[in-house]
């Protein structure tokens, strides 16, 4: 792989190995863009097949932060860090704390927080050697779990995107196709079960399709079925690229909105679901819940403060859908513009020369 061709692609700012023989971290650090303010992103531990995949994946992620950041009017960069590992088996202390060590090297240009496979335990390991982690418990006066605040933020911006798709806000009696029921998706079917829905559920873990069929009612598919689904939405809640050259095909729904992050393989697909008359709620703005939660505890966290602006997903989804028909372009590019108009915006009112920089962590 051509590390400085890819970073030139997408005009990555910084990526950073770090390797600890003695816990077996090896962890990438993705710092996309910082002309918001520091790059907050979190932290996503996963058995990548290859180094390659892994740095792919960093990437592809920190670039996400960075517009789910500007479109959520965050005062944040972007960037997002990859541990290789499985998180059942390969976890330590020692590995969470010497990341911690390499988070506080960086000075504050870059924030961490849970993904897929790291836990508020975890955040409290790094927390141990760094002031820049965010998730940690509450008992530091923290937000916590980011993951019931995402999955809120994603019920509101379904609602949102349900308005555009069926001309009426309303899910009850809608049919919701969920992939994955992990952490996020546990609490959308909670939402989704309240507001009346019927759920159709999978998961590669049995114990947590189990969970869903046992609380909620839930019907049971196999992973490979879930796309084929006779429903009203898709909601992709597990791992990215899932709109794709195999899958479009096989969908039957109206509406694609859940909280995956980089759902479109490639930005084609966002095309293609357009082209089939499938409205595609944008991942990065669905699921800005949990990183509206976390960032608010850089100035000490409110959570009544936070979830205010949480609510404001309804809105920005709605806005995209305007601004689509506005432009005449669809939804995937719209939300892209939004968020590059901001930071281009925000570049510009920035550009002259400060002694003493202020930013979002001077007040800490
Ligand atoms: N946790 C957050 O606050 C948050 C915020 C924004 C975006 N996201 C994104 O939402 C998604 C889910 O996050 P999470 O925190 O719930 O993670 P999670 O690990 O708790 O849940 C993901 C679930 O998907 C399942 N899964 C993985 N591959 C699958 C497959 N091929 N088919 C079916 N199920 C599969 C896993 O077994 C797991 O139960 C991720 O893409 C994450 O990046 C999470
Ligand atoms: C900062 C975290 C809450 C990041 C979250 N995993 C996301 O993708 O938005």
């Amino acid at each position: 792989m051509e590390i400085f061709k890819k970073m030139e692609e997408h005009d990555y700012e910084q990526l950073i190995f770090c390797q600890d023989k003695n816990s077996g971290l090896k962890a990438i650090i993705c710092i996309h863009d910082t002309t918001l303010g520091p790059a907050l992103g979190g932290t996503r531990m996963w058995n990548y097949a290859t180094e390659e995949e892994a740095i792919e994946d960093a990437i592809r992620l920190g670039r996400g932060m960075t517009y789910k950041n500007a479109a959520a009017g965050l005062n944040l960069g972007g960037g997002k860090t990859v541990i290789i590992g499985d998180p059942l088996k390969d976890k330590n202390e020692e590995m969470f704390r010497a990341f911690g060590r390499f988070i506080q090297g960086l000075n504050g240009r870059y924030i961490t927080a849970e993904d897929v496979g790291t836990t508020v335990a975890d955040m409290d390991l790094i927390r141990e050697e760094t002031d820049f982690v965010t998730g940690v418990s509450p008992a530091f006066g923290s937000s916590g779990n980011p993951s019931p605040v995402t999955a809120y933020g994603v019920y509101t911006g379904m609602k949102a995107a349900a308005l555009e798709a069926f001309g009426d806000d309303s899910l009850e009696g809608k049919t919701v196709a969920v992939q994955g029921v992990g952490n996020v998706a546990y609490t959308l079917c909670k939402h989704l079960h309240e507001e009346g829905a019927k759920l159709i559920v999978t998961d590669i873990n049995k114990e947590s399709v189990q969970r869903a069929v046992n609380d909620f009612g839930a019907t049971a598919v196999e992973p490979n079925d879930i796309y084929s689904q006779e429903a009203d939405i898709f909601a992709p809640c597990a791992m990215g690229a899932i709109i794709n050259d195999e899958t479009i095909p096989q969908l039957k729904v109206k509406l694609v909105a859940g909280a995956a992050n980089n759902q479109l393989k490639e930005a084609r697909h966002g095309d293609e679901l357009e082209a089939r008359g499938i409205v595609y709620t944008p991942d990065f703005v669905i699921n800005s819940g949990g990183v509206i939660n976390v960032a608010d505890e850089l100035y000490g966290y409110n959570q009544e403060r936070a979830m205010k602006r949480v609510e404001t997903i309804y809105d920005s989804i709605s806005k995209i859908f305007e601004i689509s028909k506005r432009d005449n372009v669809p939804s995937y590019i719209a939300a892209d513009r939004m968020a590059e108009e901001r930071i281009e915006r925000v570049r510009k009112s920035r550009s002259q020369f400060l002694r003493n920089e202020h930013n979002i962590l001077s007040r800490r």
